[in-house]
């Protein structure tokens, strides 16, 4: 068995992509606070070994860890040795992402043959950037495609705009892909993308909000991490900066804003996935963001989209200190909640990022929210972690289905409540 995994290790890393056989999901529960700190610790214990999928939370959230195969003796070991009880999730990852590349390669062998973009299916980088020429050129009306910026790596940075006209329309901001393993938001903006074309004119609600608002996609927010896990790590969270003096790659965009800098729930050291950045807004990739919702001046709404958990969330993550609006927000969440599950039955739970999920500081939402965006959300996609980040493609329409109405929830409130 070693032999075979030393053997497609080298393969592997011969072809290019990372091997993850023999890797697990560990779903650990920690009954209370002290067992929490006790898989807290291991990130400093087993650095760069526990991947966590669903970070320490609250004593009633599971905790996923990724494990690789060469670990899982200690790891098993220490958690049985603290008396912390787990269940395998993933039994081995590999296989999932087998899988997954067999499913890609055989939707794109049918979208060649047929032209046709599949938006039942996982993209790369390259297929979801033609497909956003195509898209824009192919709606003009009310589509046009705006370069914001460039990533680390100099790649263009694109955001989607719809727009029915009118000079100064106050504006709403979706964002999916910040992280770049959670490849069911990048699907899940695409489909969005479609659905609002498609709909516009038909649907009432939409109708009406597009003829008031315009509303500024940006699908892939992390172009080279994204790039990343296709060629390289599957698995991989942050973007793809270096700096001199640091041996680890990558700062955590969702820690780089300014609000809340630097606070707890953000990690100083650059080998941390929740590595926070030299300074707010030394990353390309939120630098870009800043200074186009700033330059614009209007923006009402800010939804910004990861997976996993299935979680509608607001402001603040840096504190248990309700936002002012809290009441509102709280029963919008709820309403938009009722509406996603009404569509497929999916269950989310809701709440402000700090009381929901756990304390996180320099965040996307937090800054908008700062910044006047009275309607500020995060999303968690599917699932609760049977497949994480390696949700199959099968699931994407009917994610993006009901996803949409909690999102067309939260539009049609912005449009209602004008500040
Ligand atoms: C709003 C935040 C807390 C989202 C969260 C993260 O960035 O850690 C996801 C679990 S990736
Ligand atoms: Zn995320």
């Amino acid at each position: 068995r070693q032999m075979l995994l030393i053997f497609s290790f080298i393969l592997a890393v011969a072809l290019g992509q990372m091997n993850f056989t023999g890797d697990q999901v560990l779903r650990v529960l920690a009954r209370d606070e002290k067992q929490l700190s006790l898989l807290r610790d291991l990130e400093v214990l087993k650095p760069q070994k526990v991947d966590f999928w669903r970070g320490p939370a609250r004593p009633s959230l599971p905790v996923d860890m990724r494990v690789p195969f060469s670990e899982l003796k200690d790891i098993k070991a220490y958690l049985e040795s603290h008396g912390l009880t787990y269940s395998i999730m993933i039994k081995d990852i590999q296989v999932l992402l087998d899988e997954e590349r067999e499913a890609m390669a055989k939707s794109r062998r049918l979208e060649r043959s047929t032209s046709s973009f599949s938006y039942s299916a996982y993209h790369n980088l390259e297929e979801i950037y033609s497909w956003i020429d195509n898209f824009a050129m192919e709606h003009s009306d009310i589509v046009s495609k705006i370069h914001i910026g460039n990533s680390f790596e100099n790649r263009p940075i694109l955001v989607l705009k719809f727009s029915t006209g009118g000079s100064r329309h106050p504006a709403i901001w979706i964002d999916t892909g910040i992280h770049s393993r959670e490849w069911i938001t990048h699907a899940t903006g695409i489909w969005t993308a479609n659905k609002i074309v498609s709909d516009y004119g038909k649907d009432p609600i939409l109708t009406d909000i597009l003829k008031a608002m315009d509303i500024f996609i940006e699908l892939v927010t992390n172009p080279d991490g994204f790039a990343f896990t296709h060629s390289m790590n599957r698995l991989w969270r942050k973007n793809k900066s270096i700096r001199p003096g640091t041996f680890c790659i990558g700062v955590d965009l969702n820690r780089n804003w300014k609000s809340g800098f630097g606070g707890n729930g953000s990690n100083s050291n650059p080998c941390s996935e929740t590595y926070h950045g030299p300074f707010p807004q030394s990353e390309p990739e939120v630098a870009a963001i800043v200074k186009f919702i700033t330059a614009h001046g209007d923006f009402k709404a800010l939804i910004s989209i990861h997976s996993y958990s299935q979680m509608l969330m607001y402001p603040y993550g840096r504190s248990l200190e309700p936002v002012s609006n809290q009441r509102e927000l709280y029963n919008l969440a709820k309403d938009a909640v009722k509406a996603l599950y009404e569509v497929h039955g999916t269950e989310y739970i809701f709440g402000s990022i700090s009381t929901t999920l756990y304390v996180a500081s320099g965040i996307t939402v937090d800054w908008a929210y700062d910044s006047g965006i009275k309607y500020a959300f995060s999303f968690e996609l599917r699932d609760t972690g049977h497949y994480g980040f390696l949700l199959p493609a099968t699931q994407i329409i009917p994610t993006a289905e009901e996803t949409w109405m909690a999102i067309r929830t939260v539009m049609e409130h912005t449009l209602t409540h004008a500040y």
